[in-house]
């Protein structure tokens, strides 16, 4: 027995020559090495450390040269990763130029399908599989969902149409009753009535034993066999995949390595498309994350030993918007809360405790979420949906056709606006201007300070109308002098600072970037204007007109893409104008940001304090 199972392989071929104990002993190494290397790195620590003998068992059965496999969200595909050659790799996960987080086709060819929004896996094995069936080709295709991901809307489209057309493929719902949080939802409740199916198969397999011992056993066992699917329904609350025509088998322990090949090998041979319901356990084999799968699920680098991490106690943005709607809604009992699974990252968790009648978790379910709170503000309730800004992408059509169409007073509150750092490109808060900006009725604030969230939100909450606000993850910049706003009056622009010949307009907390910047241009004989624009939508069109007349040359910074960001938006007003000002836009030129750590990429996109100066010279001594 060799205790070093994971030094000996390097891809999943060394696995295949493996069997019973040296598997166990595989998953055991496997596990203490993502607890050591995540622990330094950081990142999806809790839902890897469960599917370590899923994956396993997937590798020993399938031949991922020819079959497919889909991991939804693909926060669990670290182990998929180790198996596929990557395992020298993991000291740069998440990091910029190191390997991603999440399934990433140009990794690996045998990431299938990037993944990172979650409930797209079904789909996309369909489509593989319907792929495959059409050019004649013989491999398997298989999709891993979390109990979590199959609360979003797009997993059940997609059972609704595998189930009906029949198409051969392999569902495994890993369950290990978490999302992020604590998994919620009529179909958690559902998966919970299965799992307590397992005395039922039990049962089964005892009595098909003792039967099959005698020749009348074995008539008696096929007869019984025949009325499996009513004995099924009478024990099993009922049989919603097979009713749909999707073949159930399970539950099964997802942990327990034979049963999951043996269950493995027998859905391989099934014509037609099968689910698997796995149930796990989230953080397996390492404590802390096994009694806090919650913290576990996205970790910051900590210590192996503890479990610790640094404790952070600055402020940050969703801590500061968690205080403030309590306060609020102490005051305004009609005031209600939406998460799409996501109570904690928002800042919500509080309020759910606070205020459990007035707090929604509709599960991954953004579109939802959207309509719900429109359905909501209509009948007089003040609905605020906390929503991570990409996604919220989700729901465009919900924010255009439900709410800013009706013009229906719903307040969204953007967290992770701008760049989030090691998620990389799937998790970047970097569309939501452009998208809004698009949209009728609604108005689109940023508080350009952690202090600044509550002014907002309270302002939001008396308007008549749809209002977004949006600020960034994380907290303020260290060592910037900033002077939160007062109150709201009305939409116009807070002027930071008066100066001449070139105005900085900057929004949310690249505002911060141009004050540090400030400081990076006082010896060089140059006194910039630094305006805030606080609202993003209206904007502010009269100080517009202000600067273009008395000559101005204007940047704009946003933490967004520049295509129909604010630049954009104040450039078009510009040349609608026909003033002839010199105009630069800072913000995303490419679509695609990266992964790595946020000041990096500030740097990297011109963002950064020290880039903002840089245009300040640059257009200050411009034509001289
Ligand atoms: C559309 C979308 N909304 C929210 C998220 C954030 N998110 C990432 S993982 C996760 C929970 C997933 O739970 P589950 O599928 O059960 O996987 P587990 O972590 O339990 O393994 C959530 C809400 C996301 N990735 N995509
Ligand atoms: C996989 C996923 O979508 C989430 O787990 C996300 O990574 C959380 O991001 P935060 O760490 O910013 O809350
Ligand atoms: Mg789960």
């Amino acid at each position: 027995m060799d205790e070093n199972k994971l030094d000996k392989i390097d891809t999943f071929y060394d696995l295949k020559r493996m069997n019973g104990e040296d598997l166990e002993i595989l998953a055991k190494n496997i596990r203490e090495f993502l607890i050591e290397k995540v622990s330094k790195t950081g990142g999806h620590l809790a839902s890897n450390l469960g599917v370590v003998e899923l994956t396993i068992s997937l590798f020993k059965v399938f031949n991922f040269d020819e079959d497919k496999i889909v991991w939804d969200v693909g926060h669990q595909s670290y182990v998929h990763k180790i198996l596929t050659g990557r395992k020298g790799d993991f000291d740069s996960l998440r990091k910029f130029n190191g390997i991603s987080g999440f399934p990433k086709c140009c990794e690996s060819k045998y990431d299938f399908f990037n993944t990172g929004h979650s409930s797209t896996s079904i789909s996309a094995a369909v489509g593989m599989a319907r792929a495959r069936d059409i050019l004649n080709e013989k491999n398997n295709v298989i999709a891993v969902i979390g109990d979590g991901a199959l609360t979003g809307g797009m997993a059940f489209e997609a059972l609704n149409d595998v189930g009906y057309n029949k198409t051969k493929m392999i569902i495994i719902l890993n369950d290990n009753t978490m999302a992020i949080s604590e998994n919620v939802g009529g179909m958690s409740t559902y998966l919970s009535k299965l799992r307590m199916g397992t005395g039922y198969n039990k049962l089964r397999s005892e009595i098909n034993r003792t039967l099959n011992q005698s020749s009348v056993g074995k008539n008696l066992a096929s007869s019984l066999s025949r009325f499996k699917h009513s004995m099924k329904q009478l024990v099993v609350p009922s049989m919603l995949f097979e009713d749909m025509g999707i073949r159930y088998f399970g539950p099964i322990d997802g942990h327990n390595i034979k049963d999951l090949c043996e269950v493995l090998c027998r859905a391989k041979n099934v014509d037609g498309p099968v689910i698997i319901h796995t149930i796990t356990q989230k953080g397996k084999g390492y404590d802390f994350a096994e009694k806090n799968p919650c913290k576990f699920h996205a970790v910051a680098p900590f210590n192996f030993e503890s479990g610790e991490g640094n404790v952070n106690t600055a402020n940050t943005y969703s801590k500061e918007f968690g205080k403030k709607i309590i306060d609020l809604a102490e005051k305004n009992s009609n005031i209600v809360a939406i998460t799409a699974a996501m109570p904690d990252g928002t800042g919500l968790s509080s309020f759910s405790e606070k205020f459990p009648k007035r707090f929604f978790d509709v599960g991954i379910a953004e579109e939802h979420a959207v309509t719900l709170a429109a359905g909501m503000a209509k009948a007089g309730l003040r609905p605020v949906f906390a929503v991570y800004s990409t996604f919220l992408q989700r729901a465009f059509d919900q924010i255009l056709h439900d709410v800013c169409l009706q013009n229906v007073p719903v307040v969204f509150a953007i967290d992770r606006a701008g760049i989030v750092g090691e998620d990389g490109e799937t998790h970047q808060g970097i569309f939501d201007i452009s998208y809004l900006n698009l949209m009728p009725n609604i108005n689109l604030v940023a508080p350009k300070c952690t202090e600044e969230v509550g002014i907002y939100l309270e302002w939001a909450l008396k308007q008549d109308y749809p209002v977004a606000i949006r600020y960034p993850r994380g907290g303020d910049l260290a060592n910037v002098q900033i002077e939160p706003i007062k109150k709201i009056e009305n939409k116009s622009w807070e002027v930071i600072k008066k100066g001449e010949k070139v105005a900085v307009i900057a929004t949310g907390k690249m505002v911060q970037h141009a004050i540090k910047a400030l400081s990076l241009v006082n010896d060089k004989d140059v006194n910039p204007e630094v305006i805030n624009a606080n609202f993003i939508k209206p904007m502010d069109t009269e100080k517009i007109d202000d600067l273009c007349m008395a000559g101005y040359r204007i940047i704009t910074v946003e933490d967004n893409i520049v295509a129909n960001g604010l630049g954009h938006s104040i450039t078009t007003y510009i040349n609608q104008k026909h003033y002839k000002n010199r105009i630069i836009n800072l913000g995303y030129l490419e679509k695609i940001v990266h992964q790595g750590d946020v000041n990096s990429l500030y740097k990297m996109h011109g963002l950064s304090p020290q880039a903002i100066a840089d245009n300040i010279i640059k257009l200050y001594h411009e034509g001289e």
